[in-house]
């Protein structure tokens, strides 16, 4: 049997607002080379994956700066206004049968054996693809109101609780995401021309009403949103290092 084709999406046209850094957080060094190159290097270290297709920004000023843009296995298409519309345009780039496994430029921690665990779900025929997830380990608190409402003059800051959320089968999602391109493709075009909040491939599967299995990951493998994240993933990328991976 032939194996299935699989071509990595990144999304890497963010702004990164919430790190609040002189540059996209995409393009900030940390473990010796941008958070961008570590993730681009997981994934083509991967015998399974076959080339990477990367969204970047229109305006991307940093992008053509990096070594890897001679890398003949990755190509670039533009970016959107959202993820889902920068992910959209990736899928766009694929050629028909393929499997895309999508993945977050923001998270360069992601192992070998997590990607290899979430590649087992193309021969699992209970669900149509799959994503890396972590249970959730903390207890839940639903606000009252979003953050910016604060209902306290001397502490801006301060929100008030609702309610305790039932932490039974709740799991954080991660990426990869992996789903077969024809699939994802229509399903991203149907949530988003319903208007339906699309904050991860997954959603719009589920959206679209395919069953999405859940591969439990490595909560090692986190996004890098906020400057607190930078040390932590700094540490999972030398643990990494530590560890080189041979495929089979
Ligand atoms: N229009 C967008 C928005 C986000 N992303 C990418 O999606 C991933 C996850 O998004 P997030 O962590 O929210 O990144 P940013 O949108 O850059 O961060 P922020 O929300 O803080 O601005 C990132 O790799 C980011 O580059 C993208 O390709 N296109
Ligand atoms: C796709 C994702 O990383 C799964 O947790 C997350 O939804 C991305 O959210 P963001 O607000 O675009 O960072």
């Amino acid at each position: 049997m032939t194996k299935p084709r699989v071509i990595a999406v990144i999304p890497a046209a963010g702004v990164g607002s919430r790190m609040q850094a002189d540059r996209p957080k995409q393009y900030l060094t940390i473990a010796g080379k941008t958070i961008l190159e570590h993730t681009l290097d997981a994934l083509l270290a991967h015998c399974d994956i076959d080339r990477v297709v990367l969204a970047v920004s229109p305006d991307d000023a940093y992008f053509p700066t990096l070594e890897l843009t001679s890398d003949e296995r990755v190509s670039v298409v533009h970016g959107g206004e959202e993820r889902a519309d920068s992910v959209l345009n990736g899928i766009k780039a694929l050629h028909g049968d393929e499997w895309a496994l999508v993945h977050d430029a923001a998270r360069p921690c992601v192992s070998q054996d997590d990607i290899s665990a979430l590649l087992n779900v193309i021969n699992d025929s209970t669900v149509t693809g799959g994503i890396l997830a972590t249970p959730v380990r903390d207890t839940m608190k639903r606000a009252v109101s979003n953050q910016e409402c604060s209902t306290s003059p001397a502490n801006p800051s301060l929100s008030v609780v609702s309610h305790t959320e039932s932490r039974a089968n709740l799991w954080h999602a991660l990426t990869p995401q992996l789903f077969p391109a024809p699939l994802l493709l229509n399903a991203l075009k149907k949530g988003l021309s319903d208007g339906v909040e699309i904050t991860d491939e997954a959603s719009a599967m589920e959206y679209a009403g395919y069953k999405v299995g859940m591969v439990n990951g490595s909560p090692a493998n986190i996004k890098i949103t906020h400057p607190a994240d930078l040390p932590l993933a700094e540490f999972y990328l030398h643990q990494k290092l530590k560890a080189p991976f041979a495929c089979e």
